[in-house]
């Protein structure tokens, strides 16, 4: 059977050893160790399939999530999981869920921005998940522009209280995950005011919900925003509104790491920079690189799947048509986001080591690598994110008509995966963000102050101080452009680090070599997709650019024969790919057949509505009675 032999038989052809790719992969042998374990232990279990959500309605497929997030504490219980392995379970559970808030930004907020009193008060509730939480900053009217937020958090110094209020529709909290349905709790971001003094954005912790019957408490209006993009997708999350009337809050729970309020109502700064009320979006958007790499592999293994058992055209001497994947444009378009993927996945590695590094300084009071971690995390989220939600639309149109039935797996990765490019920073800001800092650094080149880490390259090109020159006339007027600068520093960073990458001790046969051919695919893709500045700019002769291109091409034929291998390299399950072009063992067919059938349209062979809708037309009763 087609899909069976060939998938086999690309394995069979692989040049270099699976398994210590895998490792490669994962990180150590110890993640895939848990990977691989955790991922089979939700693929075995009944309550964690995901094959009917794109088919059920809104309320069911909100509550099926409930069902499973509970299920998923109560293993992690049972089995007393680790928080690496509970971290696990819930990635391969593979569905949004008000959990990734408490857990990925709840919990880290107050790590990050309370004090060691705040932590010892409400860490152990929140790991016992005793409380739930979420992330309320966004509202209304302002997303990006965090200094913009209009709730407010006012001293009553009578009552040693904060007073939090929404005074204006625009100011109701609007967007954060879990906050529509489930949490307990909330960090609140809001305008400290002490006195009638504004002194800017600062976080609180409020409890929103009675821990008895769940009602919102007094002063709180709570609900879901609505709807999102897709079926199935996103809406398991419980995205909402709130509005505050007035609710009092003791003063003891705002945030007070970065400042304090005393009983007085003096405001009172810590040594930390300010900047670290946005700490938590540093974490999260590391987070997201890393993941960015999850989302984009998971495409890529279905449509190399896929363009390996798909064939069409081209009948070969034994009279069999031409696997898709043998194709030169298929090549050209599937591979640099193989590439990518490996890419995404190093760079990601490196920035989860930049972030502990910077974790690290800020306990010994060294602030001096903040600025940097703050760019190379919002460049590369951007960047990353951008290139993930455009990666997996390609892979959709890669595996042709099928690619577009929910059953591929890949309409609704796209659907779940696309607010990346908005959430945690809309993409272009967090650009803007990057080129500040490179002018930044580029305006201190003249008074001799050597550029360290990643803008370590600035010191070496003339031009730049022209270049700033340039820039100082209109940051504004020359934004986009500058964003474009941006995009090509975080590229460096990405070429940059897998090189890094491959300067380390890697075992196994052929691993390296499959590793450099892609990692020059990545650099050489990048080149030709903007051959246009390159040449302009004089960095590259024509000559040049036309050798990179066949170099291209000469990858593209090394990588070929190992592509099945590389993306098996991945390890994952077919519970956590969820399609039917992606299977393991690559029988589409039957199984496209098969899963068809179980569509409820197909319930019943005559479709309700016939007798209203159908019958009239087919017996022109409709003709008649206008006639
Ligand atoms: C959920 C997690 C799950 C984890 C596990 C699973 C893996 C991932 C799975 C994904 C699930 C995700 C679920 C979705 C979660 C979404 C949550 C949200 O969106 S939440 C909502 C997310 N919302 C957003 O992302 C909003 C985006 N907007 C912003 O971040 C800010 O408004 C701004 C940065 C654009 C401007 O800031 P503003 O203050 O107005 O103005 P300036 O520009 O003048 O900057 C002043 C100074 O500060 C500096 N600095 C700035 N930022 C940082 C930083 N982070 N740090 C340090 N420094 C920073 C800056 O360099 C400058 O320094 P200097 O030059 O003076 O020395
Ligand atoms: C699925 C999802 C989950 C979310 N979860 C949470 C959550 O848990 N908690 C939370 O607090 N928030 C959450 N958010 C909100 C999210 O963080 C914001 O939507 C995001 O930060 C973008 O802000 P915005 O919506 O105000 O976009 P806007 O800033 O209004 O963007 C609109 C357009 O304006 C452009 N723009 C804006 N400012 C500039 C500028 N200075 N220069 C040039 N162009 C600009 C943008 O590029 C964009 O094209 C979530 C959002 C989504 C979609």
């Amino acid at each position: 059977m087609a899909g069976f032999d060939d998938l086999a038989s690309e394995r069979s052809k692989a040049q270099f050893d699976v398994e210590e790719m895998k490792v490669i992969w994962a990180g150590s042998r110890h993640t895939l160790e848990v990977s691989d374990r955790i991922s089979r232990l939700v693929a075995n279990d009944p309550v964690f399939r995901k094959d009917t959500r794109t088919m059920l309605s809104r309320k069911d497929l909100f509550k099926n999530t409930l069902r499973k997030a509970a299920h998923a504490w109560k293993r992690i219980i049972e089995l007393r999981l680790s928080e690496e392995e509970a971290a696990e379970l819930r990635f391969y559970v593979d569905e949004p869920a008000f959990m990734d808030l408490h857990w990925g930004m709840f919990i880290p907020t107050i790590k990050g921005q309370g004090t060691e009193e705040q932590q010892q008060k409400w860490l152990p509730l929140a790991y016992k998940m005793k409380i739930i939480g979420c992330y309320a900053q966004t509202e209304l009217g302002h997303g990006s522009n965090v200094q913009g937020l209009e709730t407010t958090a006012t001293f009553d110094p009578q009552t040693d209280e904060f007073i939090i209020h929404s005074p204006t529709l625009t100011s109701s909290k609007w967007w954060p995950g879990g906050l529509g349905k489930v949490s307990t709790h909330a960090v609140v971001y809001g305008r400290l005011i002490i006195d009638s003094k504004d002194y800017g954005v600062n976080g609180f912790i409020v409890q929103l919900r009675s821990l008895d019957d769940h009602l919102p408490l007094p002063g709180i209006t709570i609900g879901d925003i609505g709807m999102k993009f897709g079926s199935g997708a996103y809406n398991t999350m419980d995205n909402g509104v709130l509005r505050f009337d007035h609710v009092r809050i003791p003063r003891d729970q705002m945030l007070m790491r970065v400042s304090q309020v005393t009983r007085e109502g003096k405001l009172v700064q810590s040594n930390v920079p300010w900047q670290l009320v946005y700490g938590t979006m540093v974490y999260v958007r590391q987070k997201i690189v890393s993941d960015a790499s999850c989302a984009l592999s998971r495409a890529v293994c279905i449509a190399t799947r896929y363009s390996a058992v798909r064939r069409q055209f081209g009948l070969q001497s034994n009279g069999i048509e031409t696997q898709v994947i043998d194709y030169k444009t298929q090549q050209s378009r599937l591979f640099p986001l193989l590439a990518s993927a490996y890419a995404f996945r190093f760079v990601g590695e490196w920035l989860k080591w930049l972030y502990m590094d910077v974790n690290q300084r800020l306990q010994a009071s060294d602030f001096s690598t903040l600025p940097e971690a703050h760019a190379c995390t919002a460049g590369l989220k951007s960047l990353t994110t951008s290139a993930t939600a455009d990666g997996i639309e390609e892979c959709r149109k890669l595996c042709g008509g099928h690619g577009y039935l929910c059953s591929s797996g890949l309409p609704e990765l796209f659907a779940v995966y696309i607010p990346a490019c908005t959430y945690e920073g809309d993409n272009i800001v967090l650009l803007l963000q990057v080129a500040r800092f490179l002018i930044k650094t580029v305006s201190q080149l003249g008074s001799g102050k050597e550029p360290v880490g990643t803008t370590v390259y600035m010191g070496r090109v003339e031009q730049l101080m022209q270049c700033h020159c340039a820039v100082q006339k209109g940051f504004l007027e020359l934004s986009a452009d500058l964003v474009q600068a941006a995009v090509a520093h975080c590229q460096l960073i990405v070429v940059s680090k897998f090189i890094e990458k491959l300067q380390q001790d890697i075992p196994g046969k052929g691993v390296k070599g499959q590793l450099e051919a892609l990692c020059n695919i990545y650099a050489l893709f990048i080149l030709h997709k903007h051959l246009g500045d390159f040449l302009s700019t004089g960095c590259i002769t024509p000559k040049q650019a036309s050798l990179a291109n066949a170099q291209l091409r000469s990858l593209y034929s090394q990588v070929r024969p190992n592509a099945i291998a590389l993306v098996d390299a991945f390890n994952y399950t077919d519970h956590y790919l969820s399609s039917v072009l992606g299977r393991y063992d690559g029988n589409v067919y039957p199984k496209l057949y098969e899963e068809a059938w179980k569509d409820p349209l197909n319930d019943s062979v005559v479709p309700d509505g016939y007798q209203e809708y159908i019958q009239p037309i087919l017996k022109q009763q409709l003709r008649n009675a206008r006639l």
